[in-house]
């Protein structure tokens, strides 16, 4: 079988390229593992004569895809979960499928979603700050309202403000989750949850009864009846028109005073206003956010001043397993184009 020409600037690991070598010539972009973006030209001329192209986050016009088209481009790869550099419709128009990697970063959201749960339930980073500026461990002779005085307590005060100390933090065992979307990710934090040994509740109109029973989840077909159950909500949704500012003060009156809430997803999804007074007028007790409206944060958001937010620079999703799991997706389709085997990720939306 003769090889076909392949060109990536996606990375593709070792295991994977082991695969693919009887089948293909594997070029390497040049601008592959810099932060560098090609321009048109660049990509035309780097990746004409290949029959198949591996992207990272290039950008794909429309104009590239028919000018590589006419020198033999018949599949196109990306290695993310929604290909949005890519202009998937014309691809669609000219009859080359885009293969993805939908969950590539699945693991890493929900690892890194229990993260926040676990710090802002155990108020790791509220503490650690804490010491930085001045709050230490109280001596014995400051621990009041505690029944055995005996007992080694971890418990912090603020030298400036002795009257004041942390608000202690809460258990997950035994607690309850409220899942919002539970796809992919939300799935992942369900099975995580779970075997903490918390209950877990989602909601997702869209999923079948038999991904609720596989991640041991009780569906709720309406989320206000569902959030009053909730220790913390966690919000895992796409972004459709639908669920553009879904989660607003309605969802937020319905959480009790004692919740936490969590987004990873899209700050899209949630209303911005109603989310900072929820946590400034204390309706919520913390919030975790990974993901904001403006991207970097600008200074001066409220957020910055709160004591109950947790705040982390659009993080959950980058891992290096992340990228390794996309490698396994698009090789796996790859080899499948090449042997003319059904393709099982194709970008349809
Ligand atoms: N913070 C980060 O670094 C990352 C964030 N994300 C974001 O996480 C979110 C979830 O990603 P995945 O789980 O991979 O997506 P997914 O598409 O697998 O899951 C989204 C779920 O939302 C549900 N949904 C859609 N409309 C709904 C509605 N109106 N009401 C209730 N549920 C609805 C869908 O049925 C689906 O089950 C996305 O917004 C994605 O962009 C993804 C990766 C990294
Ligand atoms: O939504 C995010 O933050 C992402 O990282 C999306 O993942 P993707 O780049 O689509 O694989």
């Amino acid at each position: 079988m003769e090889k076909i020409k392949v060109a990536a600037s996606m990375e593709l690991w070792p295991d994977h390229l082991k695969k693919l070598e009887p089948y293909c010539e594997i070029k390497r972009l040049p601008w592959t593992a810099t932060d560098i973006l090609p321009t048109e030209e660049e990509i035309i001329e780097e990746c004409g004569g290949c029959e198949a192209v591996l992207f990272y986050t290039d950008p794909v016009t429309e104009r590239v895809i028919r000018e590589l088209r006419e020198k033999g481009l018949r599949l196109i790869g990306c290695g993310r979960a929604t290909p949005n550099n890519i202009d998937t419709r014309a691809a669609g128009e000219m009859g080359i499928p885009v293969i993805h990697a939908p969950g590539r970063n699945a693991h890493s959201v929900a690892e890194y979603t229990v993260g926040m749960m676990l710090d802002i339930c155990k108020r790791i980073s509220f503490t650690y700050h804490g010491l930085w500026s001045g709050r230490f461990l109280a001596d014995e002779k400051d621990i009041y309202d505690v029944p055995d005085k005996k007992d080694v307590i971890w418990r912090f005060k603020d030298r400036e403000n002795p009257r004041s100390s942390y608000p202690w933090g809460i258990d997950l065992y035994g607690r309850t989750i409220g899942i919002v979307g539970l796809g992919h990710i939300g799935q992942n934090v369900a099975k995580i949850c779970a075997g903490m040994g918390m209950e877990v509740l989602a909601y997702d109109p869209f999923q079948p009864e038999e991904t609720f029973e596989s991640v041991c989840a009780k569906r709720y077909e309406d989320p206000v009846q569902m959030l009053p159950e909730c220790d913390i909500v966690s919000v895992h949704l796409s972004v459709t028109p639908e669920t553009k500012a879904m989660i607003d003060e309605e969802w937020f009156d319905a959480m009790r005073q004692d919740a936490y809430f969590i987004n990873t997803s899209r700050a899209a999804v949630v209303d911005q206003k109603s989310l900072i007074e929820a946590l400034s007028k204390k309706k919520i007790a913390f919030g975790a956010v990974d993901v904001m409206w403006d991207e970097p944060a600008p200074k001066n958001h409220p957020f910055f001043s709160m004591d109950n937010v947790l705040l982390t620079p659009h993080m959950a999703g980058i891992s290096t397993d992340s990228k390794k799991w996309a490698s396994e997706m698009i090789a796996e389709d790859l080899l499948n184009y090449i042997l003319e085997q059904p393709l099982l990720r194709v970008w349809d939306r």
